[in-house]
């Protein structure tokens, strides 16, 4: 895939006047304690500046020879400027940082929301890896730099400048012998700053694509292995993973090429310092302690110079990172219509539907269904008939390529993905148990519901007995890492929310057949009861789903091709009673149906 494929792909990057922009607006509110940040270190780097010359007057009074006494006042003076410029600096940091990481965590905020706003199309467009990728590396590359680079680099900065001020103050000479070494530095960060801008952004762009590698054949690893599709695969890891190699090793080499030349112009600054101490001395314009001085003021410039050019460096892949998360947090909210229209009832209609993911070959066509208020329709068919599609756009997770999804005799988009959410519930294939308590992951279907109200919806599901049974009840922390929960309990758990969020609709893809033939029943017992009372549509992943519905809609292609109560199909000897037929043989025979 060429790099042009790659990008256009991948979710949107702002650009540098954008950034600016966003952080301007993010330091308003926050004016005051950054203002006070940046007194305390500019305080910090005065007093730090009364160093050399303090040592100065320790010098000549050793040149002078004079008696030990002499020395007590610039001592105390040394003790004052470290503790006070200690105090200082610590106090700066502190203010900038709290600055810094409160913009970073309202810019994550925006990032996530919009970044959970986003259109199921446009995440598949750019792949999870993408957004993963932008969430994860990006965000710690540019707390880092909030953290670390941003303070230190105020300070530096903050060092230099007054240095160069106190040079003067020395005499001017001594900052003319210094500032020959600035038109190298300078030309030096010019000449890195061009290279490393578009080095670090497509490091990024290749740490997003080597991810998204790694989620494709992570997740498609049974298709992969099954089509012998390995060795191509990896063919695709190892020209990501080399990509990130060569791209890291361009880095080390700019970086090295860098300091090598820093060090350069910290040649010609120290020889420019000595050579105008040697004459001012020569010609008793100054003391021996003020050459001191001087000189020491632009040793004690190395770190802080270079300080500020390396941060340069976590600046610029901070930059890349911003534009990155700033791209995101930037993108247009999806459109809601101004006055949301309410459903009227919860019979749920689709007219001339059709979607395609990929131009020109559609996943479903002209899809007409109508499943009345308080019933439930079944969805057969076979692997990539278009159930699951079909589920999503009318769940309002894909907007349908053509035609309507009604709800309530209101269409989706006239309702705006608020009123949907107030409407409908979806529990997809894709069970997630968040990492929590197992009440706050309930309670992520109805915040204000009470223990009793909890215990319920797991009673009604049939995971009352396990819930107590688990060490701290409903404060047992279930998840990722902590009490994992079975299969079957997860998806017990989906249902159980989707109780306590009680919508009218209820749209079920559930992966029943992943559960076992016993974990099956229990779940379809669980489905029952979350969907008892409210219009349902019920992709079916065993026929005994299907016939418990009171409508089943055959799928084939993408196009409805038979529908009808399971006692009709069955009588009507076409495509369901051949696969019931067939399931029925298959499975061993179950009470009940
Ligand atoms: N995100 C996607 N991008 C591109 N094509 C897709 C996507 N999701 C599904 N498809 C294709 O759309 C068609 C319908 O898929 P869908 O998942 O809706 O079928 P299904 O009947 O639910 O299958 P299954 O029972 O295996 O889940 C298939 O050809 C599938 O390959």
């Amino acid at each position: 895939m060429s790099t042009h494929e790659t990008t256009t792909r991948l979710l949107p990057t702002a650009d540098g006047a954008r950034v600016r922009a966003v952080l301007r607006e993010l330091v308003r509110p926050q004016r005051g304690t950054a203002v006070l940040g940046l007194i305390a270190l500019v305080g910090a780097a005065a007093v730090s500046l009364l160093v050399a010359p303090l040592l100065g007057q320790i010098v000549d009074v050793v040149a002078q020879q004079r008696g030990a006494d002499a020395v007590t006042g610039p001592v105390l003076g040394l003790v004052g400027a470290a503790l006070g410029q200690g105090v200082l600096a610590v106090l700066g940091i502190a203010l900038v940082a709290q600055v810094g990481e409160t913009m970073l965590a309202r810019l994550r905020e925006r990032f996530v929301s919009r970044a959970l706003g986003l259109r199921l199309e446009r995440l598949e467009d750019a792949g999870a890896g993408d957004l993963t990728s932008r969430i994860t590396e990006d965000v710690t590359v540019v707390a880092e730099a909030v953290r670390e680079a941003m303070p230190e680099f105020a300070r530096a900065a903050l060092l230099v400048v007054l240095t160069f001020v106190g040079l003067a103050a020395l005499d001017w000479r001594f900052l003319v012998g210094a500032l020959l070494a600035v038109p190298i530095q300078a030309w030096t960060a010019r000449w890195y700053l061009s290279r490393s801008g578009p080095i670090y952004a497509d490091q990024r762009i290749a740490y997003g694509t080597q991810q998204q590698q790694l989620l494709d054949t992570a997740a498609g690893l049974s298709t992969v292995r099954a089509l012998r599709l390995g060795d191509e695969h990896s063919g695709r890891i190892r020209e990501r993973a080399e990509n990130v190699v060569r791209l890291s090793l361009r880095v080390i080499r700019l970086q090295t090429r860098f300091f090598g030349r820093l060090n350069g112009a910290e040649f010609v600054g120290v020889a420019g310092v000595l050579v105008a101490g040697f004459w001012l001395v020569g010609s008793g314009t100054a003391t021996i302690g003020t050459a001191s001085a001087a000189a020491l003021y632009f040793i004690n410039l190395f770190t802080p110079i270079n300080i500020l050019l390396f941060q340069l460096d976590a600046a610029q892949s901070a930059l890349a990172g911003l534009r990155r998360l700033v791209g995101v947090a930037d993108l247009p909210p999806e459109p809601v219509p101004d006055t949301p229209e309410r459903p009227d009832g919860s019979g749920i209609g689709v007219r001339g539907l059709s979607h395609s993911y990929v131009a020109d070959h559609p996943a479903l066509r002209d899809i007409d269904l109508d499943v009345e208020p308080g019933t439930r329709v079944a969805l057969v068919g076979a692997s990539g008939a278009g159930k699951t599609t079909l589920a999503k756009v009318v769940a309002g997770l894909h907007r349908p390529s053509s035609g309507r999804v009604e709800i309530g005799g209101a269409g989706l988009d006239e309702q705006g993905p608020e009123v949907i959410r107030e409407t409908v519930a979806l529990v997809t294939q894709e069970v997630h148990v968040f990492s929590g308590t197992l009440a706050e992951d309930l309670r992520l279907a109805a915040p204000d519901a009470d223990d009793a109200r909890l215990h319920a919806a797991l009673d009604a599901v049939g995971a009352g007995e396990w819930a107590r049974g688990l060490p701290d009840g409903l404060e047992t922390v279930v998840g990722d890492g902590a009490h994992e929960l079975t299969v079957v309990q997860a998806q017990q758990l989906a249902l159980a929310r989707l109780v306590l969020a009680d919508r009218p609709v209820v749209i079920l893809d559930e992966a029943t057949a992943e559960a076992g033939s016993s974990g099956a029943r229990t779940l379809e017992t669980a489905a029952e009861a979350a969907l008892d009372g409210r219009t349902s549509l019920v992709v079916a992943h065993r026929l005994t789903q299907a016939a418990a519905a009171d409508r089943i809609v055959v799928l084939d292609g993408g196009g409805i091709v038979e529908q009808g109560t399971h006692d009709e199909l069955v009588a009507a000897g076409g495509a369901y009673a051949r696969l019931w037929s067939a399931w029925s043989g298959l499975r061993t025979p179950a009470p009940g149906v």
